[in-house]
């Protein structure tokens, strides 16, 4: 379980988190949505470690993530899966060595340990056999995949994704949307994802944070989203079904 409180955030004299609070449970896939410059990926960015918040407790489990001793830090760190937007692979890696990496910068395994876990890890994905290719080889899908697999290839307890469906045709987005969602039951990881995405909210939005100019506006689920009374979540959605028809 990871708990937010009350996190904030101002860059110069501009505020991007005015108090956000929420939590986000284990076996759940997480949607953190809003309009472009909301504050989202700064939200996620304090969660993880990446930005200080000016106040508020990140809480993992219990544990206090800013302000614990470094060792706890690290150690929850560690625990933490992370799907960049855009899969950030290393081009000059093989794709079985972009999935092995965290394992070669953080475990003592032996190199058949290694090899066998990150094979393991692209079997789960559905990308068995391409272990040898470059990142330049494989489609927009494919990368995803393997950075899904590079981020669980230590055994996260939390899985954090950045617009996971980003540059992604719908097909290929419901199925990556797919596969976050089955591994986090799976693994009974705690899952937080960004996105813009509607089909990801219909399909995938256990549990589902509005943010609107720094503020956490409204909170539901898939089933609540259409029947909100919030304005500015309303105008959101559809905005979102807008473009939606005009891409088709
Ligand atoms: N390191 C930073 N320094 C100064 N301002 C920043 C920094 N990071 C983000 N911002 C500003 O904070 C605001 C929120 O940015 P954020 O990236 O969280 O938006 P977002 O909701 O993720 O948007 P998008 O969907 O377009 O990615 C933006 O105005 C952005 O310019």
């Amino acid at each position: 379980m990871i708990e937010i409180k009350d996190i904030s955030k101002t860059f110069g004299d501009r505020q991007v988190l005015a108090g956000i609070s929420g939590s986000f449970k284990p076996g759940d896939t997480s949607l953190i949505i809003g309009g472009s410059g909301t504050g989202k990926s700064v939200l996620l960015k304090c969660m993880i470690g990446l930005i200080k918040p000016d106040s508020g407790e990140v809480l993992y489990d219990g544990r206090n993530f800013l302000t614990g001793d470094l060792e706890e830090q690290k150690t929850i760190r560690r625990e933490m899966g992370v799907l960049f937007q855009g899969s950030a692979l290393f081009d000059s890696k093989t794709v079985l060595e972009n999935v092995r990496f965290p394992l070669d910068m953080l475990t003592e395994q032996s190199e058949d340990e290694k090899i066998n876990r990150a094979k393991e890890c692209l079997r789960r994905v559905g990308l068995e056999g391409a272990g040898d290719r470059m990142p330049s080889e494989i489609s927009g899908g494919m990368k995803k995949r393997v950075g899904i697999a590079r981020a669980i290839v230590l055994n996260p307890k939390y899985l954090f994704c950045d617009e996971p469906n980003s540059g992604l045709d719908p097909l290929t987005s419901i199925k990556i949307d797919q596969l976050i969602s089955e591994i986090t039951d799976e693994y009974k990881i705690t899952t937080v994802v960004i996105t813009h995405d509607m089909n990801s909210m219909m399909e995938i939005g256990e549990k589902i944070m509005f943010l609107y100019k720094g503020k956490k506006l409204w909170e539901g689920n898939s089933n609540t989203i259409t029947q909100s009374d919030v304005a500015e979540l309303n105008e959101f959605i559809y905005a979102n079904k807008l473009l939606r028809e005009m891409e088709k």
